[in-house]
């Protein structure tokens, strides 16, 4: 029988997230959702056909894992509320909330907990997510398994051992999305710029990169190559590219990432207090 998976918050990631395992076959029935408005709740049952509840103790009382998808802000007095029914019972937690440490969790829903912190991204709703997953040491093998298979079904998953990771995942998947986008809005414009209409530019833009990504993946060649293999010697793409690479587009990407990951590392020390 389908395990009884609990999603606390009904949002963008956990409507990601169980969308995409009911796509890829997990029976709905055995998937529910909360939120504090039953308003939010109604269009999801129509939808996905999930089981929704407006009182979180009730909807985890009977849940091998429970998914927290609030806002990392409001998910201590979540957790508080939680910790004598999660105790009860003693479900694998999986939490995707952004900088929030996997001890800390542990400790607001009364320890000796399975946990595994998940940091996923917003294009886990087109099917096409990346999320890296770090698990406690309560955590057995049957339960990875299962996260695995749960995270999947939105998209590609990577496991680090060392949970400090979870910052560097931040700063090249989770928060990463937010640079592609601030590209798109570039080439639009230049594109604009340089004569073409908005929504055709906007167009040719996505097509570009999504082939470029789709080419990066299927390729037995690096990006470097790949890179070399459009810019003909003397040609067009040759003078482009030393435009970025005189302005510093990589040293700028160093400087992005650190400040996602240091970002990422502050909030975990400020939860970490808590
Ligand atoms: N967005 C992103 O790119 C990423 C987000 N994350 C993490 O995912 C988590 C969720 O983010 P996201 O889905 O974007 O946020 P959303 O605001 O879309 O979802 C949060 C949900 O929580 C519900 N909620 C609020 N209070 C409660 C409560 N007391 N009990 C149950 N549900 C409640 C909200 O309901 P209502 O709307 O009715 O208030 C809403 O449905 C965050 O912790 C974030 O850090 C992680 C990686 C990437
Ligand atoms: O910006 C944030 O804090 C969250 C975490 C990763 C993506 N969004």
């Amino acid at each position: 029988m389908a395990s009884q998976v609990t999603f606390i918050g009904a949002g963008n990631m956990a409507s990601a997230i169980f969308g995409g395992m009911i796509d890829s076959g997990y029976p709905r029935e055995a998937i529910t959702a909360t939120s504090p408005s039953d308003d939010h709740l109604a269009p999801l049952r129509r939808r996905y056909g999930i089981h929704t509840q407006t009182d979180n103790r009730a909807a985890v009382a009977n849940a091998d894992v429970v998914v927290l998808a609030v806002k990392p802000q409001i998910m201590q007095d979540v957790c508080s509320d939680l910790r004598d029914t999660i105790q009860a019972r003693k479900p694998l937690i999986v939490s995707v909330a952004a900088g929030l440490p996997a001890a800390t969790l542990e400790r607001w829903l009364g320890g000796d907990l399975a946990v595994i912190r998940c940091m996923p991204n917003t294009p886990s709703l087109v099917g096409a997510g990346a999320a890296g997953l770090f698990a406690n040491a309560r955590v057995t093998d049957d339960q990875r398994k299962l996260a695995t298979t749960l995270l999947q079904a939105v998209g590609l998953v990577e496991w680090v051992e060392d949970e400090a990771l979870l910052e560097a995942v931040t700063a090249i998947a989770g928060s990463a999305p937010a640079y592609f986008f601030l590209v798109f809005e570039a080439l639009e414009a230049a594109g604009e710029r340089l004569g073409l209409p908005a929504d055709s530019a906007r167009r040719l833009a996505l097509q570009t990169a999504y082939g470029a990504a789709r080419m990066a993946q299927q390729s037995d060649h690096a990006p470097a190559q790949l890179k070399r293999n459009v810019m003909s010697p003397g040609g067009t793409t040759e003078r482009a590219v030393h435009v970025l690479e005189d302005a510093g587009l990589r040293q700028i990407f160093l400087d992005a990432t650190d400040a996602c990951a240091k970002r990422a590392r502050e909030m975990a020390d400020e939860f970490g207090k808590r």
